[in-house]
């Protein structure tokens, strides 16, 4: 990436969480450049991150290797289209937004490398997690340059198939709320039971986080370490088999399916 000059069309959350990565691993703010239509949004990303900014798409991706399409799904057919007459052949596409295929990106930009990928929001901390699809005209030295450009927030996963980005949109993607929700949850019931919500919160969150560090630096897989929590007759078990009798496993598997549902059904909607 030494050389590597990148452009981020849309600078909002990810494009700024991404941006943030990149300086921190040491990318110099000349390699990196942003558009986007809204001057605060511009005058912030500048500001925080040393990088010129421009109101025009075409102007940002003049001269740059790699070209980030950062702004929302519904966006980006009218996003391509515009882009698609000031495309260099050797520049390397990355979209990172949920539900559009690469067959539709292909139709709006023509024969582009494509790289098609799922980040999250952990991002931001350099904590996140992607998943990674390459189209045929990308070559070894782009798709390296598609890993680095993630691997910067955090660790970048190779995909097999297109069509399992909606299960990666399902799990990580879209994963960090699903944590969030249950922190939200069990600061609540801790407030029920008793607790101030300054102290529920900080038992909910510090637990969420060193729960994850385990399941992370562990060799023993989560059923494993759940059951290390869970004394026979005791207050875990408790816990757990509430849960279990609610249909905690099935609502998940649910949920998941609804947000990889809705991730091909944003394809057929928002992709022709
Ligand atoms: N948020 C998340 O957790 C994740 C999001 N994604 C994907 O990332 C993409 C961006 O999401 P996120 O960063 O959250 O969204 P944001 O709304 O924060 O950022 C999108 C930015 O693009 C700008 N924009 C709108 N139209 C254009 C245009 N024509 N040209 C250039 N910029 C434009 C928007 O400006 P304005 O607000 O003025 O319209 C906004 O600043 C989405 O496609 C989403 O699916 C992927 C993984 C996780
Ligand atoms: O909710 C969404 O559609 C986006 C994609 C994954 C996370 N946020």
């Amino acid at each position: 990436m030494s050389n590597t000059r990148i452009a981020f069309i849309g600078a909002g959350n990810m494009a700024a969480s991404l941006i943030g990565g990149l300086r921190a691993k040491g990318l110099d703010a000349t390699q990196i450049r942003a558009s986007d239509p809204g001057a605060d949004t511009r005058a912030r990303v500048s500001a925080e991150h040393g990088i010129e900014t421009f109101a025009d798409n075409a102007e940002a991706i003049q001269g740059v290797d790699v070209i980030v399409l950062a702004v929302k799904p519904q966006a980006m057919k009218a996003v391509c289209e515009s882009l698609c007459p000031s495309l260099q052949p050797h520049q390397l596409v990355v979209s990172i937004a949920a539900g559009i295929t690469c067959a539709s990106m292909k139709n709006w930009l023509g024969a582009q490398p494509i790289v098609r990928c799922m980040p999250n929001t952990p991002a931001l901390l350099r904590q996140g997690v992607s998943g990674l699809y390459a189209t045929a005209e990308v070559s070894a030295e782009q798709r390296d340059q598609a890993q680095q450009l993630l691997s910067a927030v955090g660790i970048a996963l190779w995909l097999e198939q297109e069509q399992q980005l909606d299960a990666v949109t399902a799990v990580s993607g879209s994963g960090p709320a699903y944590f969030f929700l249950l922190i939200e949850a069990m600061t609540a019931a801790g407030v029920k039971l008793g607790l101030s919500r300054d102290i529920a919160e900080q038992l909910a969150e510090q637990t969420a986080l060193g729960a994850a560090k385990m399941a992370v630096a562990s060799d023993v897989d989560a059923a494993e370490l759940r059951r290390r929590v869970t004394s026979p007759g005791g207050t875990t078990q408790a816990a757990i088999e509430s849960f279990q009798a609610g249909g905690f496993e099935a609502l998940v598997e649910k949920a998941l399916g609804a947000a990889a549902h809705r991730s091909a059904e944003m394809a057929e909607q928002l992709g022709k």
